[in-house]
């Protein structure tokens, strides 16, 4: 971030004369600090004719998408001695023309070259300038955007995946099927208002109109339904595990981690702050968290440690509830047992190394021998979300995207309900216009400005 603040400074120094062209922005779009190479990108009308002010190889007229060679010039000095990649015409990323310089890699060297540009008139892009321009300019669609975003910050392959399916246009594609089924019941309404060949509005409506909207709303249904797990694959099940003091939870998040991340003692009381660690298990990712163990205490520390406990079992998307199994069942346990009962969780029955004193439906494991593939088998078997990606292509990929479909699933519901009910289609209309204006704002078509600005806020910078 410090270099935007650099660069910023020198814009004060344009001198009189230089041409200042708000339209064309630049940005470094290697993401670590130092490397081998850094590509500084840069987007806006004209701006091939803007590097050659300052860049020596000579690119030829007419041409397109080639490499030039050649040196990065500051009043008569080589600054950098570069490649330049250059995209004529309106095919490009932001559909606007284009050109990468590829410098060398480190901080200041690229610093350098991102001055000489800015120095010439150009001015840094904002977090997720391309990906706008590329939408503004008809490029992409919201839902490609939000890939685009997607594919940077996934973390396993099913998230990539996804991410990839979105970038080529899956969304865009179901979304437009969506609305394509919902407009030809529009129309077969309208013209029936228009043209009333024959007025029976029960007749309309049993006959066609309803059976296809009913068909459209089952397809809305399974795609929310096949969505809602998403949000784990992205960012992985936050899982917590919990346990009065001793049963052995520390030991369970370091055979987990297969690592000795959290302190183990036989004394109860051991962990009072929480410990986090995240691990994969077969690409879904795990980010557990060990906490203090539950039990009433007048240590004050400690309290504030098991308060804690409790916050997070509400926040989890999957508990690890753990219990001695070597010794017979505590009322701290049932309690803990009833505190979770509407929760998303695994009963694990540590100790199992020892004889078992319980009588419990749960996965027996041992966490001091790692013994814990009966576990590991259990949350594989809940959450199977690879396969869900695999055989289908109907996946909305955020909350912003599934909150769309759930407001516009809504409107087509209420719409049935008038339809059931005979009501005039004109009144029916109204919800199913409801319908597709969210069905339409998934692809941010008719977006609001100040949504548009959040959403690619939250890009990095040359994206
Ligand atoms: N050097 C470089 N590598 C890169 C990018 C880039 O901008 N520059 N990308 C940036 O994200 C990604 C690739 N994505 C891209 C997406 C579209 C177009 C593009 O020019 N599309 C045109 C022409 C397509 C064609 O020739 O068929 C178009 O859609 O009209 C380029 C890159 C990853 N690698
Ligand atoms: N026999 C046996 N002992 C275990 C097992 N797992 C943990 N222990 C022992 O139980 C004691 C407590 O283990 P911890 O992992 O610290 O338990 P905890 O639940 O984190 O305890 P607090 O942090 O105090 O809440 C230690 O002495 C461990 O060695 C196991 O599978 N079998
Ligand atoms: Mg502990």
């Amino acid at each position: 971030m410090y270099k935007l603040i650099i660069i910023y400074d020198k814009i004060q120094k344009i001198k009189e004369g230089d041409i200042l062209n708000e339209d064309i922005i630049v940005a470094i779009a290697t993401s670590r600090l130092e490397a081998a190479i850094s590509m500084i990108r840069i987007s806006g009308p004209d701006c091939i004719a803007f590097v050659q002010k300052f860049f020596t190889g000579k690119i030829l007229k007419k041409s397109t998408h080639t490499i030039n060679y050649g040196y990065i010039v500051d009043e008569g000095k080589r600054i950098d001695e570069v490649l330049v990649n250059i995209y004529r015409g309106k095919k490009t990323f932001t559909g606007e023309e284009m050109v990468e310089i590829n410098c060398h890699g480190g901080v200041y060297i690229t610093s350098q070259v991102l001055n000489v540009c800015i120095k010439n008139g150009a001015r840094m892009a904002e977090h997720g300038e391309f990906s706008k321009r590329a939408f503004l300019n008809g490029r992409i669609d919201l839902s490609q955007a939000e890939a685009i975003s997607d594919i940077i910050t996934a973390k396993n392959s099913y998230a990539t995946d996804l991410a990839l399916k979105g970038i080529t246009g899956n969304i865009s594609n179901f979304i437009e099927e969506l609305k394509e089924d919902l407009i030809q019941i529009i129309t077969q309404i309208e013209v029936n208002i228009d043209y009333p060949e024959y007025d029976d509005v029960e007749e309309l409506t049993a006959s066609s109109l309803l059976p296809r909207s009913k068909n459209l709303l089952k397809k809305m249904d399974k795609i929310l339904n096949d969505s809602k797990n998403i949000k784990l694959i992205k960012d992985g099940i936050k899982t917590v595990i919990i346990g009065r003091p001793n049963v052995g939870k520390s030991s369970l998040l370091n055979a987990l981690l297969q690592e000795e991340k959290a302190i183990v003692t036989n004394i109860a009381g051991t962990t009072r702050d929480i410990v986090e660690g995240s691990i994969s298990i077969d690409g879904i990712i795990l980010n557990m968290i060990d906490t203090a163990g539950i039990r009433k205490t007048d240590n004050i520390i400690e309290s504030m440690g098991v308060e804690k406990s409790k916050e997070l079992i509400h926040q989890a998307d999957l508990v690890l509830l753990v219990i001695d199994g070597s010794v017979k069942l505590t009322d701290e346990d049932k309690q803990l047992i009833e505190l979770t009962k509407d929760i998303t969780r695994i009963i694990v029955i540590n100790k199992a190394d020892q004889e078992i004193k319980v009588e419990l439906q749960g996965v027996n494991i041992s966490a001091k021998d790692n013994n814990i593939d009966t576990l590991v088998s259990e949350i594989k078997r809940m959450f199977e979300l690879g396969s869900i990606i695999d055989n289908n292509d109907h996946i909305l990929t955020n909350a912003r995207q599934t909150m769309l479909l759930q407001h516009a699933n809504h409107s087509l519901k209420q719409a049935i309900e008038a339809m059931e009910m005979y009501i005039p289609t004109d009144l029916i209309v109204t919800d199913l216009y409801e319908c597709w204006s969210n069905l339409k704002e998934i692809l941010g078509e008719k977006a609001k400005e100040d949504l548009l600005d959040e959403l690619f806020k939250r890009f990095c910078i040359g994206k």
